[in-house]
Parts: structure tokens; C-alpha cells; sequence
């Protein structure tokens, strides 16, 4: 059992307010949130209300859960008490406002449905961007200032005739269908015209409180404004030296403005827990706060240090990362290579060549995504999009159906079965991505589906559609495996967890190394001012006692003399 800080009492032990609470990294947010919420259970005298817990990732809601559940287990003879919900901001809106009451809005006569942009009837809906169709789903809502609500679509974010867009996706609407993107309007707009609902909502859970608080885009934002004008209480808690996720419109300007409001009461955590003083310090000057560290320096060399690496000698960084988690005593699998884009993270685990296309694609990059990574979740939402893929155009809402983790009926629970079986093995189901791509894995691959189309058929009626075979031709398929098998490889290179910034958003890692280009690195050393430099700034701050910076060899001279200057220590000297 931890020992809370002054602050994080303070935090738990406050009157049933409004609260804004902006912490730093390590701070402890977890632990303050969850003791919160069973706190403000206590206090709130009214049996039909809930409190709301909410975050950004499951990851999060996982965490919260099992926390709570400890928390709750620890307390002699209290078992997990009603009027608490934990889960993510969109599975909130979802099941509270969209699913029950998106048809008043949408015009739609079914229960509302998420799409994900590759179910096959969706092609019969477009919106032309002024130069050629796109996909109505690729619509972006984005709130400008004085204008309220503009749509752009594409890289390029071209923004579309506000007529036009708006058609476009009243027509998907009517069908029941909405995109990620689009499902908050529609949130927003059942709140706005139906203040009955409104208020139940309000009344429902008279206070939310949202963790990651930096994250909330301004669709969220009007839409938790929304239940407040209604009674309920918003309390945030986040850091926005962590707002990653600009590009969506989330600049953590909400919670900084928040705090400013006079009915709200403003707290602090100011204490890192996760990390060594020497990593602290550096996130200190990166984010001009004043953090205490609460550990002390470990006698085993940790802290943060830099050393060069290149692009064609990956492994070579590799080994050198090694070789320094050695020498601090820590294993490898405490231990992340952090990229900044997904496309380096695939570079950096060694990443496949494209093979595939279109419906076969999400086959291949299920068995990837099995094979190489050990991502399940991540292989089973793929394979029931090829999956969807495959079936006629009325099954639309499935995939949304299949993928969320919402109650369904017992129908679809035992689909989710029977696809994850066809997940799991390898040797009757989906096949083994170290075969052969062209000789063996697709002709093992259209045998099983076929088994399994037929079984969708006789057991629950789905209708497979005529040219289904043709969707899985051997279209970009080689006569190599979908994965270099790593006793082909050659080289005795460590393995290491590679992933994403984004990815370990929230996590704890004891050694972490930090692969830069040079821009990457510029905006790191400019601070929490910009996207990239947050993300930086996250990368630094997971670190619990060892945190390390590739540096491209070619711009060392420049950058060695800032990296002295933050704190850094070149790597073997
Ligand atoms: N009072 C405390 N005493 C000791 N350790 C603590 C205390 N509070 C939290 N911790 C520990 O600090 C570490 C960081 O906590 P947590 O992951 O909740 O941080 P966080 O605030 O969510 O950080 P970030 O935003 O950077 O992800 C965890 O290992 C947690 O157990």
C-alpha cells in the first residue's frame, strides 16, 4: 500500500466540487483518481446518482478497474459499490447518448452503429471534396472559432462545402451508420435538442470526473459543458505538457482554462514518482515546472544519456541499448525502443514488406500482427474487418458490433467466439504468417475461410457476398513468408518491445530509448511548446531509471553541446 502525499489526500479528501487538479508526469494520477471516486461515492448522498470516471484508452479503464477493485479489497468487508462507472470518454457517449438516443437526431429507424471506413457498403457513400469523391466517413469535424462546425477531409485537410458535407452525412445517418469523428456531433446534437434527456443524463451522474484531462477535444468539451449546464459536475485532472494528440484538436486549452474559472477548485500534484532525479531535472527545463522527485539517485548507473546511432545500422543501436540496460540491471522486457511516427516504430522492429491488397490485406496483417507482435486484440479487430470484408452489404453494423466490447446479445458473443478461434490457431484458422505468402499461406487462407463462410452461414445466417474469392487473389502476395522468421534473420539482435509514443502514453518503463530524427530532436530541446516536443517530453518522462536518446551520427556536432547543457551524459564515457 502506498503512502499518499499531502497533496494527493488533499485531492481525495475535498468537498464535492468542481475540481481542476494539473499534475506532472509520475505524479500519481492513478492512485489520486481512483481513491477520488470511491471517495466521492461516500460523500454523495443520492442513491440513484452515478459517479463517472472517464479516460482515453482501455488501457486506462483497465488499470482504473482493477485499482479500484484493490482498493476496494483492501477496506475489510466492502465489496465494489454501485454508482460508479469506469470507462472511456467515447464508450460513455456512446452508450449513454448515441446508442439510446442518436435515432432522434440521425433519423435513422435502428440502433445507431459505429463504422470503421472499410465496410463494403460504405462505398455508396461519398462526398466530394471540390476536386473528386471521398469517403464521407474521412470527414473531419473541426469547431472554428466564430464560425462553429467546418468539415475537411484528406491529408491535406481540405475543407468541404459545409451543404455538401452536411448532406452527406445525414444520408449516412439515415442508414443508422456513423464514423468515430461524427458520432460526438451527434452527441452534442441529441443534448442541445433534447433537454429531458439532458437533464436525466445530469441527474444520472451528477459528477464526472475525466483523467487525461489534456486530451479532451472541443467536441467533448461542449459536449461535457453540455451536462454541466444540465447539474452535473465536471472535475478534470490531467498534464498539458502531455497533450499529444493537437493534431485531433485536443490542445489541453480546456483544462488550462478551467482552472481559471472562479467555481472551481484548482489542486497541484507536484511530485514525480516514476522517475530518478537526474530524469526530473530534465524534464524540469524541457517544462519550466518545479517538480520534486520523490526518489533518490540508485547507485547502478541510471539517468538519461544520449548516443549516436544509424539509420543503416539499426541493430548496432540496438546492442548498444543493450548493453547499457546490462550494465543498470535492467531485463529487456522492462525495456521500449519509442519512435515517434508508427511507421518508425515498424522500421525499428524490423517491419515487413507490404504484401497484400484490399480485403486480403487485413488477413495478412491479422497474421502479422499475431505472429510478430503477439497483438491479439490488435489481429482479431483486423481479421473481422477481411472478415466484413467478405460478407454482403447489409451486414454493416457488425463489424462495430463485433470489434466494441458493449453487452451484446448472445448471438453476436458466440460470432466473437467462433472469429476468435479462427484468430487463435494457427493451424485450422488463420494461417501461420511464416508460411510461404504466395504457395501456402493464401491457398491455406481461402480453404479455412471458406470452412468458416460456410459455418457464418448455417449457424447465423450471413449471407456471404458472390465474389468473394476473388477479394482474396493472389493480388501483391510473394513467394516469400508475411514474417522473416527470426532464425533467418541471422544476427543475434536483442529483441525489444518497439512501439509508438502514443502507445505507452500512461506507462511506467524502467529503461527507455528514445530514437530521434533531427527535427524530433530540435522541438525536444525547444520543449513542451510544440506537438513533437510533448511527445518527447513523454517519451522522457516514462522512464523510471534509465532513459536514452538516439541521436543521428550526422548531427551529433550540433546537438551534443544543448544535451550537455539539459543534463544529459554521452553514453560511455
Ligand atoms: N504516494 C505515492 N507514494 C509512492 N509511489 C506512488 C505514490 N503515488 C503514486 N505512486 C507511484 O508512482 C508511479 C506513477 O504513478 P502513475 O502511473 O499513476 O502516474 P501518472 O500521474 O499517471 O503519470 P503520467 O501522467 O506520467 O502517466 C506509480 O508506480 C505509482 O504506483
Amino acid at each position: 500500500m502506498i503512502e499518499l502525499s499531502q497533496q494527493q489526500r488533499e485531492i481525495i479528501e475535498a468537498p464535492l466540487n468542481p475540481m481542476a487538479v494539473t499534475a506532472c508526469a509520475g505524479s500519481g494520477k492513478t492512485a489520486t483518481a481512483v481513491r477520488r471516486l470511491a471517495a466521492m461515492r461516500k460523500q454523495l448522498n443520492d442513491r440513484h446518482g452515478h459517479v463517472a470516471l472517464l479516460s482515453f484508452s482501455n488501457v486506462a479503464v483497465d488499470t482504473f478497474n482493477r485499482d479500484f477493485d484493490a482498493l476496494l479489497q483492501a477496506e475489510p468487508g466492502s465489496k465494489r459499490a454501485g454508482g460508479v462507472e469506469i470507462s472511456t470518454v467515447d464508450a460513455f457517449v456512446t452508450s449513454n447518448i448515441i446508442r439510446p438516443h442518436g435515432h432522434l437526431v440521425m433519423r435513422c429507424s435502428r440502433t445507431p452503429f459505429l463504422v470503421h471506413g472499410t465496410e463494403p457498403f460504405l462505398t455508396n457513400f461519398s462526398v466530394w471534396d471540390g476536386k473528386r469523391p471521398q469517403p464521407t466517413t474521412a470527414l473531419q469535424p473541426v469547431v472554428v472559432k466564430g464560425e462553429g462546425l467546418q468539415f475537411e477531409v484528406g491529408r491535406a485537410k481540405t475543407v468541404v462545402d459545409r451543404k455538401t458535407a452536411t448532406e452527406a452525412i445525414k444520408k449516412l445517418a439515415g442508414v443508422g451508420a456513423y464514423s468515430h469523428a461524427l458520432g460526438n456531433i451527434w452527441a452534442l446534437k441529441v443534448l442541445m435538442n433534447q433537454p429531458l434527456i439532458r437533464r436525466a443524463l445530469a441527474r444520472r451522474y451528477p459528477h464526472i470526473l475525466v483523467d487525461e484531462a489534456q486530451d479532451i477535444g472541443k467536441l467533448h468539451q461542449l459536449i461535457l459543458m453540455s451536462l454541466q449546464g444540465a447539474g452535473a459536475q465536471v472535475s478534470l485532472i490531467g498534464d498539458v505538457n502531455q497533450g499529444i494528440y493537437e493534431f485531433s484538436g485536443a490542445t489541453g486549452a480546456f483544462l488550462k482554462q478551467y482552472a481559471d474559472r472562479d467555481d472551481v477548485d484548482v489542486r497541484t500534484l507536484e511530485t514525480n514518482f516514476r522517475s530518478v532525479p537526474s530524469i526530473v531535472k530534465i524534464a524540469n527545463k524541457l517544462s519550466g515546472r518545479d517538480d520534486k522527485p520523490e526518489r533518490t539517485e540508485p547507485e547502478i548507473s541510471s539517468g538519461a544519456y544520449y548516443f549516436t546511432y544509424k539509420k543503416e545500422e539499426k541493430n548496432s543501436a540496438l546492442k548498444s541499448f543493450a548493453a547499457l540496460l546490462g550494465d543498470a540491471g535492467i531485463p529487456a522486457d522492462d525495456a521500449a525502443v519509442l519512435c515517434r511516427s508508427a511507421k518508425w516504430a515498424d522500421d525499428w522492429a524490423g517491419g515487413e514488406d507490404d504484401q497484400g491488397q484490399g480485403v486480403l490485406r487485413h488477413f495478412v496483417d491479422s497474421a502479422i500482427q499475431r505472429d510478430k507482435f503477439g497483438r491479439f486484440d490488435e489481429a482479431f479487430k483486423l481479421c473481422c474487418a477481411g472478415v466484413i470484408g467478405l460478407l454482403d452489404d447489409n451486414h454493416g453494423d457488425l463489424l462495430s458490433d463485433l470489434v466494441s466490447r458493449s453487452r451484446d446479445e448472445r448471438s453476436s458473443q458466440m460470432l466473437r467466439r467462433t472469429l476468435w478461434t479462427f484468430v487463435k490457431d494457427a493451424t485450422a484458422g488463420l494461417p501461420s504468417a511464416s508460411l510461404i505468402a504466395d504457395t501456402a499461406w493464401q491457398p491455406a487462407l481461402l480453404l479455412r475461410v471458406e470452412a468458416m463462410l460456410a459455418m457464418l452461414s448455417a449457424e447465423y445466417g450471413l449471407k456471404t457476398r458472390g465474389n468473394w474469392k476473388a477479394k482474396l487473389a493472389r493480388r501483391k502476395i510473394f513467394n516469400r513468408p508475411l514474417i522473416q522468421p527470426a532464425d533467418l534473420v541471422g544476427e543475434d539482435v536483442p529483441k525489444f518491445r518497439v512501439s509508438t509514443v502514443h502507445k505507452v502514453k500512461g506507462e511506467s518503463i524502467r529503461g527507455v530509448l528514445y530514437i530521434c530524427n533531427r527535427s524530433h530532436l530540435d522541438e525536444f530541446l525547444g520543449g513542451t511548446t510544440t506537438e513533437v516536443g510533448k511527445i518527447g517530453y513523454v517519451a522522457l518522462t516514462r522512464a523510471r531509471d534509465l532513459f536514452i536518446l538516439g541521436v543521428p551520427a550526422t548531427n551529433i556536432g550540433e546537438f551534443a553541446p544543448k544535451l550537455d547543457a539539459l543534463g544529459f551524459t554521452k553514453a560511455g564515457k
